[in-house]
């Protein structure tokens, strides 16, 4: 389970502070799918990057992170690069920043294989093989020599998340991994969060700025706004009663967004 406690970020640039995170508290547990919603600049990138521990080191973070039953602060460097990627991976909105263009999509996941695991590289090639098997890439031995420039936006996000899981990790970040699709790709993109949810039972936090997303695939709901957490529930609860003001907004413009699906 990975426990955020009463965590606040900031960044302070020239004579400015920016409060990007005000003491928030929320928890993932595996086998299950949470989706933090929010406008934008309302802090669920930080959130998420300060779980990776890839805050810029110029941001200033108090309050706890503990990922099964360890303190984040208590690791040293090489214990948390394990830890990402082998525990927690993330899963970003555009495929194309971090795909390597020069690179086969095989060659990238076997050296996401190799940074963490020691096997040998026909191992490696075997494992990247069914990881694309996994994420549904169709005909595995041939996208493993293609570049990315020759997969569609939906192969592309299927490879960046095949990354993400090669190395079983325990709970996947979403940072918006759909608003770069379109509806039907999103769709299918969706349902792979939910399998790999069923059956590797991976807890998935999902960062979205679009109720329809949520509606789909998330289990329980955290409602950000401006760095704050101003309600979590089932997504059933929040959907049919929502408290506060802000969420009252945010669903009843879901008339469009449910539309889509
Ligand atoms: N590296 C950074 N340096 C300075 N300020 C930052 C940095 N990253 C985020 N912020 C600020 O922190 C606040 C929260 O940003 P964050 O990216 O978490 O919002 P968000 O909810 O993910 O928005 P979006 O939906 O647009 O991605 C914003 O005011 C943003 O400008």
């Amino acid at each position: 389970m990975i426990e955020v406690k009463n965590l606040k970020v900031s960044f302070q640039i020239e004579n400015q502070v920016i409060e990007a995170l005000k003491g928030v508290s929320f928890s993932l547990n595996k086998g299950e799918i949470v989706a933090i919603v929010g406008e934008s600049g309302s802090g669920k990138s930080v959130a998420c990057q300060a779980i990776m521990d890839i805050l810029p080191s110029y941001a200033k973070k108090e309050g706890k992170i503990i990922v099964d039953n360890k303190d984040l602060d208590s690791l040293s460097n090489e214990e948390k690069r394990q830890l990402r990627g082998n525990k927690i991976s993330m899963v970003f909105q555009e495929p194309s920043a971090v795909l390597n263009p020069l690179m086969t999509i095989g060659e990238q996941i076997v050296e996401t294989i190799l940074a963490h695991k020691n096997v040998s590289k026909n191992e490696a090639k075997e494992l990247a093989l069914s990881a694309m098997e996994k994420v549904k890439i169709p005909n595995p031995q041939q996208r493993f020599n293609q570049y990315p420039h020759e997969l569609s936006g939906g192969l592309k996000q299927r490879a960046v998340i095949a990354i993400a899981v090669v190395n079983n990790p325990d709970y996947l970040l979403a940072d918006e991994p759909t608003t770069a699709l379109d509806v039907t790709i999103s769709l299918q993109i969706l349902n792979l969060f939910n399998e790999l949810k069923e059956t590797l039972n991976m807890g998935i936090l999902l960062i979205t700025h679009d109720l329809g997303v949520v509606a789909q695939v998330a289990d329980r709901v955290l409602v950000m706004y401006k760095g704050e957490l101003l309600e979590e529930g089932k997504v059933s609860e929040i959907f049919d009663n929502p408290q506060h003001p802000y969420t009252k907004k945010l669903l009843s413009s879901r008339i469009f967004l449910s539309n889509s699906f």
